[in-house]
């Protein structure tokens, strides 16, 4: 009998991401892993007692208050391992005052998120979505729908970290005329990459806006109907960060007033009500904004899936499992958050 070391439980582990859990797990026959496929909240922390180690991913709020952070640490853990960049589902400072460390997985893909925002930047800047409607209704006529190349646009990137740069770099190499960036930290590495600018240039010179930065209580709505005002109304708005960040009643009535030309969008607030599921059959989905935004054709949509390569799921699961085990074993994993 194999005398386990280690218990370590994975909350919530979506069926993509199980192989991955089962083969690190092969990998490492000292350590118990056990996963389930259920969230972690107030109805659900008792399943981590006895554990050493907490993974988990998940896109709803751990919880609104301290309980759920407290008896983690009175079950006698002291780490929580995100599998996901964006750390916006964990309350940090609840993690912290309960003796919790917090570990993400910063780069386990930027390039598949600067990928699926380049797709969409090309299906906005060469009118896709109008082609393609246009095609399914048999009418073959192009007028009206002529493109610019990237060579004629200024890029604005909103958020210029890890995948912001990763875009920054894409666009640099595919000849854009400008390449302008904004954040509150400024990086001397990426200066090669953007034309570091203020947000106010950005929204009123860019062809292509496109945001990176992470969700906190400061970004919440950072984009809302002021922000639209400025852009150019043939400005293309994308979004592959996190929905909160855009107010959606402002982006549907920027783009049904013509304050934007359209609008790429991977994350929406309110998400969870609808991403992950199937409505197939039924004719209304419990998140109205998103079927407007599904109606107007100069809109291009994905259900949040810019991290969504086999790289990227790969690199979560592991990286996160590997951060667990440092951290249950008394080492520093270099991917702390709340410290
Ligand atoms: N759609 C998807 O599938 C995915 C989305 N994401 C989201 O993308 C976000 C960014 O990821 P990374 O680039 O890895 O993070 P990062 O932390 O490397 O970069 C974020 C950058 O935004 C900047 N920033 C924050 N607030 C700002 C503000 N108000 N104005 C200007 N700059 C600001 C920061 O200083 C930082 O440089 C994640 O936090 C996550 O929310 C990440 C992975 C997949
Ligand atoms: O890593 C992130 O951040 C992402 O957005 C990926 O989509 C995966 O994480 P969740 O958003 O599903 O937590």
């Amino acid at each position: 009998m194999v005398d386990f070391l280690k218990k370590i439980l994975a909350y919530n582990i979506l069926d993509y991401e199980r192989e991955f859990v089962v083969e690190w797990a092969a990998e490492h026959p000292d350590v118990q892993v056990d996963f389930n496929s259920i969230e972690l909240h107030d109805d659900t922390v008792h399943l981590a007692e006895g554990y050493d180690g907490i993974d988990y991913r998940q896109r709803s709020q751990l919880t609104d208050g301290s309980d759920l952070y407290k008896k983690l640490h009175d079950y006698g853990i002291h780490q929580l391992a995100l599998r996901s960049a964006g750390v916006d589902s964990c309350n940090l400072k609840y993690a912290k005052e309960n003796g919790l460390t917090v570990t993400n997985v910063p780069s386990y893909s930027p390039r598949a998120v600067a990928e699926m925002t380049l797709t969409h930047a090309m299906n906005l800047i060469r009118h896709i979505p109008q082609f393609q409607k246009r095609i399914r209704q048999n009418d073959y006529v192009v007028n009206g729908l002529r493109s610019k190349e990237i060579s004629n646009l200024t890029v604005g990137i909103i958020g210029v970290g890890r995948i912001g740069s990763t875009v920054a770099k894409i666009f640099k190499a595919l000849g854009a005329k400008r390449v302008l960036g904004n954040d509150i930290k400024e990086n001397d590495d990426f200066r090669d990459l953007v034309d570091y600018t203020t947000k106010e240039d950005i929204y009123k010179n860019a062809d292509l806006i496109t945001m990176h930065t992470y969700m906190s209580d400061q970004n919440y709505h950072m984009i809302g109907k002021d922000q639209f005002g400025k852009m150019k109304n043939t400005a293309l708005f994308i979004n592959c960060s996190r929905g909160p960040i855009v107010d959606t009643d402002a982006l549907v009535n920027a783009l049904e007033t013509g304050q934007i030309a359209g609008a790429g969008i991977d994350v929406i607030q309110d998400e969870t009500k609808i991403f992950n599921q199937s409505f197939v059959g039924e004719d209304k989905i419990p998140l109205p904004v998103y079927t407007k935004l599904m109606n107007m054709d100069n809109v291009f949509l994905t259900p949040h899936v810019a991290f969504y390569t086999d790289h990227a799921v790969k690199n979560m699961v592991k990286q996160s499992l590997d951060d667990t085990l440092m951290e249950i074993s008394g080492k520093e994993s270099p991917h702390r958050i709340n410290v």
